[in-house]
C-alpha cells in the first residue's frame, strides 16, 4: 500500500468513509470509549495484534474507559491510505 501522504482534500474524503475520526493534519485521530477498562484493553490487545501484522502501529493514550488514537506515517511523516486501512480495522474491532 502507498506510503505518499494525502492532501487535506484526500484526507477529507477518506474520513467521510469513516465514523469519528477528525483530521490533525500531520495526523488522524479518534477517541474511543468503552464501558470499563477491560473493554479499553481488550480493544488495544487486539488492535495491537492487527497493527504489528500491518507492521503498522498506533500513536495512542489509554486513560481508564477510553482510548485516544492518532494514526500517522511515521516513515512518511503525514497521513496515507495504510493510517486509513487502520482506522477502518479498529473501528471494526470496537464493533463501530
Ligand atoms: C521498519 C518498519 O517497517 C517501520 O519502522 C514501520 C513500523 N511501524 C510504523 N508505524 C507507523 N505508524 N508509521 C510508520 O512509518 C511505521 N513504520
Amino acid at each position: 500500500m502507498s506510503r505518499e501522504t494525502l492532501d487535506a482534500a484526500a484526507r477529507q474524503t477518506e474520513l467521510a468513509k469513516l465514523k469519528g475520526w477528525s483530521d490533525a493534519g500531520d495526523a488522524v485521530a479518534k477517541t474511543f470509549r468503552f464501558r470499563d477498562f477491560s473493554e479499553a484493553f481488550g480493544f488495544m490487545t487486539r488492535a495491537a495484534l492487527v497493527a504489528e501484522k500491518m507492521d503498522h502501529h498506533p500513536d495512542w493514550k489509554n486513560v481508564y474507559k477510553t482510548v485516544e488514537v492518532r494514526l500517522s506515517t511515521h516513515d512518511a511523516g503525514g497521513v496515507t491510505a495504510l493510517d486509513f486501512k487502520l482506522a477502518a480495522a479498529m473501528d471494526k474491532i470496537a464493533g463501530a
